[in-house]
């Protein structure tokens, strides 16, 4: 568990830590799993494919419920705070930055209506030996395969300033 000790003290020690969601809608295509991502349109990450999510809002009753209403804004889906399933926490740091963000991860299986492009991700359906890495965040390759096995990941990655590469990290990965 030394990602959970440095996590906590990287959390511990930030000057300010800001709280986001990150969910990944799951499902089963005639016996082929498949994941929804959606490419970024604008804002922090835009360019890359990634999970749904964003900043959790004070008017949030909880982290899950934020999780369901990013994806349900972001994808245009029902889900409910309910059916998130909490897979771990990721932290990123960013050099020059003393803003820590603290990222809280979610699968979710159960939801209702059909994924549509939103101002801000358009989604797309991917099977698992097809996710587009090359396209997303650097850190990625390196957890969601973990995720998408049914594991819970905790982790931390330290970027540089230009957000392209991280220089440090810890993970750990853990049976669900
Ligand atoms: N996969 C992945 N996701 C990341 C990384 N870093 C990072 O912030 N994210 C996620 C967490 C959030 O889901 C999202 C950033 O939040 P956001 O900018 O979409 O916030 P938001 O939806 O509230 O946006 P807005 O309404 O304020 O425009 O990006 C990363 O390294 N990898
Ligand atoms: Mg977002
Ligand atoms: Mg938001």
């Amino acid at each position: 568990m030394a990602a959970a000790r440095r996590v906590a003290d990287t959390l511990f020690k930030a000057p300010k830590v800001k709280h986001y969601t990150l969910a990944f809608l799951l499902r089963d295509n005639n016996g082929t799993k498949e994941v929804l991502l959606g490419m970024k349109k604008r804002g922090f990450g835009a360019g890359k494919w990634n999970g749904f999510g964003g900043k959790v809002e004070p008017t949030d009753a909880t982290v899950s419920d934020a999780a369901a209403r990013e994806m349900n804004e972001e994808a245009l889906v029902t889900v409910l705070g309910s059916d998130m399933e909490e897979k771990g926490t990721l932290v990123f740091t960013f050099t020059g930055k003393p803003e820590v963000m603290h990222v809280h991860v979610f699968q979710v299986r159960s939801y209702s209506g059909v994924p549509s492009e939103s101002d801000e991700m358009k989604p797309q359906w991917f099977t698992y030996d097809a996710i587009p890495y090359a396209s997303m965040w650097a850190d990625d390759k390196y957890w969601l395969p973990s995720l998408l096995e049914g594991k819970n990941i905790v982790g931390q990655f330290d970027f540089d300033a230009d957000e392209t590469k991280f220089y440090d990290h810890v993970l750990d990965v853990t049976d669900a």
